[in-house]
């Protein structure tokens, strides 16, 4: 049975924080008195379904259940997780505790989204302070993975239990050994906007120009490498010793404004605005947030193929969702060998889809290309293998598009051997959304040796499968397709 997560306070970041679960196969139960509460969760959850499956290369669990509740006693009834995301106000959380911990299971966990206030704050006066714990998100919760995890002495126990659990929905728990205000990464940030703050009021730079500033250069380091690491490699050969030697002492230099606070009057809260306005103010919030959402996806499928940073945790969350669920990886996995065999099993990633606004015919070959991989490591053409010096390449290839496909949609590839002797392997791959028939694609393989680059036998291991396969598929309808050419009918 799915578990069951409450989130009490659907605005930006409760919103967020539904769709992360729901998408995650966790039932999630809102309670907002916002009457509009539930048209909002209902956009950011369009975003969050068009953007996160695609981040993975698995598919992710089906969707828990979504529902709303009048009160917040029905929302947490029988939540393991309950996240609080009301507004950042001490007085108004800590009532929201009181009514939910005479409601709620007393194992619950009580996760706050606060970005300032510290977990000894918010437990002070609780029924249970032990159940209270800071997990402290970013926006956009459903695809960014890191979470500041902030506890006290008297929920020690409760922490290893918390990682897990949001490890368990492909986040980046950091564990924050010291509860102070504003956690880690909002004091850095607020430094940085104060700064900010500062260039605008003394009419050196505009919204616009800081924005430039930031993703034309730093914002794009900082993604990938955050800031030491980033400084590092600008210390040169000598490395981090050197450059805080070189670049230390104009902390004290008038670089900074340090910790004075511009005053936020009427005036420079009117220029901010307006400056934003005239910046990005042709673009609606949910334009920008498609933006953001495709963006981000882009750059973190990029660090993913590269296993590095917020893409290794991709990967890692990728491992947890078994695979073998749903694509078999080795002959012995096929239950019915007389069967086409699902190669692929994944969501469209929105970096796939194009200015059509559905799947770029690039990638349908990139999903045939993936299919026949994983046919080639069932019948044991796989990594080890190739290592010994033997491999298939492709020779020609037919794919015909025969309906669209949108970003976030889970589509499989069923593929047919229609012949496998010899140097020869002959597939032909069907694509489907559901039952929906999106594409085939036909490949003619040639085995070769990786030496000579020249045609060869496969290995006697590799000849054996691949025969047993194709003599299975024979007594399957020739594909309706198969042999096509592209001409005019
Ligand atoms: N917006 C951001 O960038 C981030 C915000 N946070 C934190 O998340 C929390 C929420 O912030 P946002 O989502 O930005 O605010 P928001 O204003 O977008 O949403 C707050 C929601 O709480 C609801 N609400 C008000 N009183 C309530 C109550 N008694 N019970 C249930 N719901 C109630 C409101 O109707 C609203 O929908 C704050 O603690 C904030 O510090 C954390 C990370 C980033
Ligand atoms: C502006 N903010 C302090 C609420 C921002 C955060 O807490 C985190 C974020 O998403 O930048």
């Amino acid at each position: 049975m799915a578990q069951k997560a409450a989130i009490i306070g659907g605005g930006v970041i409760g919103g967020g924080w539904a769709a992360r679960f729901l998408l995650n196969g966790w039932d999630v139960a809102v309670f907002d008195p916002d009457p509009q509460a539930k048209r909002k969760i209902g956009e950011v959850l369009d975003n969050a379904r068009a953007s996160l499956p695609g981040l993975y290369d698995m598919p992710m669990p089906d969707e828990g259940t979504l529902s709303f509740h009048d009160t917040m006693a029905g929302a947490v009834d029988g939540a393991a997780w309950i996240q609080e995301s009301v507004p950042e106000r001490l007085d108004i959380k800590h009532t929201v505790y009181r009514e939910l911990q005479d409601a709620c299971d007393a194992d619950a966990v009580i996760a706050s989204s606060t970005s300032g206030f510290k977990p000894s704050e918010l437990q002070e006066n609780a029924t249970r302070p032990q159940q209270i714990v800071v997990c402290h998100p970013f926006n956009p919760v459903y695809l960014l993975p890191l979470i500041e995890v902030v506890g006290t002495d008297v929920n020690k126990d409760m922490i290893g239990g918390v990682e897990e659990t949001l490890r368990g929905v492909g986040m980046f728990p950091l564990m924050v050994k010291k509860e102070i205000d504003a956690h880690i990464a909002d004091r850095f940030l607020e430094a940085v906007w104060r700064e900010a703050l500062w260039l605008i009021k003394d009419g050196i730079a505009t919204t616009e120009e800081i924005d430039e500033a930031i993703r034309m250069g730093f914002g794009l380091r900082w993604a990938q490498m955050g800031l030491f690491e980033t400084y590092r490699i600008a210390g040169g050969e000598a490395g981090m010793r050197h450059f805080i030697e070189q670049f230390g002492p104009c902390l004290s230099w008038p670089w900074t404004k340090l910790m004075d606070v511009p005053e936020l009057t009427e005036e420079l809260i009117d220029q901010i605005a307006d400056q934003s306005d005239a910046q990005s103010g042709q673009y609606s919030i949910r334009d920008l947030e498609r933006h953001r959402d495709a963006n981000l996806v882009g750059m973190m499928r990029t660090l993913k193929a590269r296993d590095w940073g917020a893409g290794a945790i991709l990967n890692t969350h990728d491992k947890t969702m078994n695979q073998t669920r749903v694509v078999p990886e080795t002959l012995g996995d096929i239950v019915d060998l007389g069967k086409p065999v699902k190669t692929v099993d994944r969501a469209v990633p929105i970096d796939w889809t194009d200015y059509n606004g559905h799947m770029n015919e690039a990638r349908y070959l990139q999903a045939f290309g993936d299919a026949t991989d994983r046919l080639m490591g069932i019948i044991g053409c796989d990594a080890e293998y190739i290592a010994t010096g033997g491999s298939y390449f492709t020779a020609e290839t037919h794919i015909r598009h025969l309906d669209e496909v949108h970003a976030g949609a889970r589509i499989h590839v069923e593929t047919q051997v229609i012949l496998g002797a010899g140097k020869k392997m002959h597939l032909f791959h069907v694509m489907y959304e559901g039952t929906r028939i999106l594409a085939s694609g036909e490949h003619m393989l040639i085995h070769v040796d990786l030496e000579t680059r020249r045609a060869s036998d496969p290995a006697p291991q590799v000849a054996e499968k691949l025969k047993r396969l194709a003599a299975a598929h024979a007594g399957l309808p020739r594909p309706e397709g198969a042999g096509a050419a592209v001409g005019v009918r």
